[in-house]
């Protein structure tokens, strides 16, 4: 059996009260394993970001508990779960989010000068080899373009060796060779680089490269994919909405 990195047990995340209330995630129960590309599809509405959201301690869900390689999230308060984030979950944003006046070099070590921590060299220069992201370095983001800005964000995320990388919609600004080229270095992260990824995304390309999708709809867990290409992905959100 694959080793769990986050389990979520009874998910429920609610918005509002009473008329207006909406039942974002209403019992998911979810394992994303070590080692594994999962990405999380649906259609629009149907509870992926609320669910992202909890699964890397960004907001609490309304009941259910969520365990990052054994911890429970739900039991922490504020300061810890900040600090939990900080030192064990790294994040790719569709917007890359990387700081104008630093250069390539300088945003991928912040999260460990954040930290207090130290670069550790050896784990440094893996990355950098294979995300081939070496020319960046010297580089402001400025001067990249958004393939290679997201291939510095994805080492930024990698940086502090975190439990997991949630991936949201990390592709979305990408055009389509970019997009591949990012897909693919997502996945060597869990490859060689021996990471977890979730990737949160609307592209069935993009869910193509995952070892396992997980298909959401109306907050719910409605099925799950293994080694499916794009094409049979593609199908199935559209069978989901119905
Ligand atoms: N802060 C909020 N307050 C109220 N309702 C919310 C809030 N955030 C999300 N919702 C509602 O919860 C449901 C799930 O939203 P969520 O953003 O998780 O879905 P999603 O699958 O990520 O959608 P999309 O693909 O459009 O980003 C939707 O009905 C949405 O309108």
């Amino acid at each position: 059996m694959p080793t769990p990195a986050v389990v979520a047990t009874g998910l429920r995340k609610v918005y509002g009260r009473g008329p207006t209330e909406v039942h974002a995630l209403r019992d998911v129960d979810l394992t994303i394993h070590k080692g594994q590309l999962t990405a999380i599809m649906g259609p629009s509405g149907s509870g992926k970001s609320s669910l992202m959201h909890c699964l890397a301690g960004l907001d609490r869900p309304s009941a259910g508990t969520v365990t990052v390689e054994g911890t429970d999230l739900t039991g922490l308060d504020e300061r810890r779960r900040t600090d939990l984030r900080r030192d064990r979950i790294g994040f790719v944003f569709q917007q890359y989010n990387l700081l104008p006046e630093l250069s390539g070099r300088d945003n991928v070590l912040l999260p460990l000068e954040i930290a207090g921590r130290r670069t550790d060299r050896a784990w440094f220069d893996r990355i950098v080899a294979a995300l081939g992201i070496g020319p960046h370095l010297d580089r402001r983001p400025t001067e990249l373009s958004g393939g290679q800005q997201q291939r510095i964000a994805i080492a930024r995320a990698l940086i502090t060796r975190p439990a997991v990388v949630f991936a949201d919609e990390p592709t979305g600004n990408l055009d389509s060779a970019a997009s591949r080229d990012v897909l693919e270095l997502l996945r060597r992260s869990t490859g060689s680089l021996g990471r977890t990824v979730v990737v949160v995304t609307h592209d069935p390309v993009a869910a193509g490269y995952a070892d396992r999708v997980v298909l959401l709809a109306d907050g719910r867990v409605a099925g799950e994919l293994h080694g499916s290409t794009s094409q049979d992905i593609a199908v199935e959100p559209e069978k989901l909405a119905g």
